[in-house]
């Protein structure tokens, strides 16, 4: 089951992309219809809201009177919070019971306007955050009814773009007509949604490309790692002891594959291997790896890893897992904090990389070239630069 998370702020247009996507195919889980569910005339939940705001949030009827309740809320951010105190964890429980209920190929996407706010990213496989500018959400609200005041006051009661934009994988700009949205969500559909779903169901990852390509540094790069790590640290905790960004992606400014390379350090690899299944529900799957042997340790056992892949096809990722205080594991950090730090380390390592771009089309046999480069220069230099500086693994 594919887990897909939808945000945005209020009329950012997420029930519109909710109904394209249903229109795809998805099953959708809307946080909002939930709420109202939970307190539904003769709830317990009502009666929850009931016994700490009082029978005045009540119409003629006995069912809440949403509009006083919208009234008391969000002028407080303390009455807000204990509403969702009351709200949220039944929300969460009726989400839990209809995904659930639904086939294991599913693709479920969660309405959920407020993910940044609850922390809730991590435990989904793929986040998208609806985007619009604040003007021309107002002005759709006020097309649907809403007072310009109370949106004002709803959308500053909110998390920013920037905090959503954060703890999302996917930004949909909605600043254009319907149609225009339309499109971008069945652009994203049939190329990320749709492949990412079947990578979860046949229990792959998605392969780094064959077809070599450096790439200028990214910005997301950051983030995708983020976000990666996240999703890690949610399943392992404190096994896993310290989640890294390494590799050339983790080097300010430097080309490389749009491949995010993430070490992973663990007490002892069997470790991992106890995770499997749980890794795998979050859409990491790998197998047992081994690095190159290096000349001042020979045996095979000491670079033993495990190697994951992650099975989004728009966040190619590779997770290493190797055992703390192996030399795998140390030089993992030590070789992206000397290309961090050395510019000609920088300046060498981008001419083998150009050079052998250049000389080589698959990025399999490029890989294979660049590693006696490791093996005859970056293992010495980056080890006499390790003590020349007093190099010690960074605190994570
Ligand atoms: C205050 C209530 C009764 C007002 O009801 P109303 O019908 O006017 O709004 P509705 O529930 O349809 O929400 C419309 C939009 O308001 C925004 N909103 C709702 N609750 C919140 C909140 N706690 N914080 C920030 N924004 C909110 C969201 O963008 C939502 O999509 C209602 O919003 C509510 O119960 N909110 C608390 C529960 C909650 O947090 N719901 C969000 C989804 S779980
Ligand atoms: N691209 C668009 N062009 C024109 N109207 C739009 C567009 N996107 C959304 N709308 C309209 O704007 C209003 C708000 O959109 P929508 O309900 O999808 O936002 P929302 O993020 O779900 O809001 P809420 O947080 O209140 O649930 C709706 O009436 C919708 O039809």
């Amino acid at each position: 089951m594919l887990r897909v998370a939808l945000t945005g702020g209020i009329g950012a247009g997420k029930s519109t992309v909710a109904a394209k996507l249903s229109e795809l195919g998805a099953r959708v889980v809307d946080a909002d219809a939930l709420s109202r569910e939970v307190v539904a005339p003769n709830t317990e939940g009502l009666a929850a809201v009931v016994s700490r705001f009082g029978p005045e949030v009540l119409d003629a009827d006995g069912a809440l009177d949403r509009a006083a309740l919208a009234t008391i809320v969000f002028d407080s951010p303390h009455a807000r919070a204990e509403l969702e105190a009351i709200v949220h964890p039944r929300v969460r429980a009726r989400a839990r019971e209809l995904t659930d209920a639904m086939p294991d190929d599913a693709i479920v996407v969660q309405d959920i306007p407020l993910l940044a706010e609850t922390g809730q990213a991590p435990g989904f496989h793929l986040n998208i955050d609806v985007e619009a500018p604040r003007e021309l959400r107002l002005e759709r609200l006020a097309e649907r009814g809403l007072p310009r005041e109370d949106a004002i006051r709803r959308i500053d009661a909110q998390a920013s773009d920037a905090e959503r934009r954060e703890v999302c994988d996917v930004v949909l700009h909605n600043d254009g007509d319907l149609h225009e949205l339309e499109h971008r969500v069945k652009l994203l559909w049939d190329e990320r949604i749709v492949p990412f779903a079947e990578n979860l169901r046949l229990g792959r990852y998605e392969p780094r490309p064959d077809k070599l390509q450096l790439v200028h540094s990214d910005p997301e790069w950051a983030h995708r790692f983020e976000h990666l790590a996240a999703r890690i640290r949610r399943v392992m905790g404190p096994s896993a002891v310290r989640i890294d960004h390494v590799g050339s992606t983790a080097v300010p400014d430097f080309p490389a594959k749009d491949v995010i390379d993430i070490q992973v350090t663990v007490v002892a690899l069997p470790l991992v291997d106890a995770f499997e299944d749980a890794l795998g529900d979050a859409g990491f799957f790998g197998k047992v790896g081994q690095d190159t042997p290096k000349p001042e340790f020979p045996s095979a056992e000491e670079w033993e890893k495990r190697f994951y892949g992650y099975a989004d096809p728009g966040n190619i990722a590779h997770i290493h897992f190797r055992s703390i205080e192996t030399p795998g594991q140390r030089f993992a950090l030590l070789f992206r904090d000397w290309l961090r730090d050395d510019p000609q380390a920088r300046a060498d390592y981008a001419h083998v990389k150009g050079v052998l771009a250049a000389k080589f089309d698959s990025t399999r046999d490029y890989t294979e070239a660049k590693e006696s480069w490791f093996s005859t220069e970056a293992w010495p230099r980056a080890n006499r630069w390790a003590e020349e500086t007093h190099w010690h693994a960074p605190v994570c």
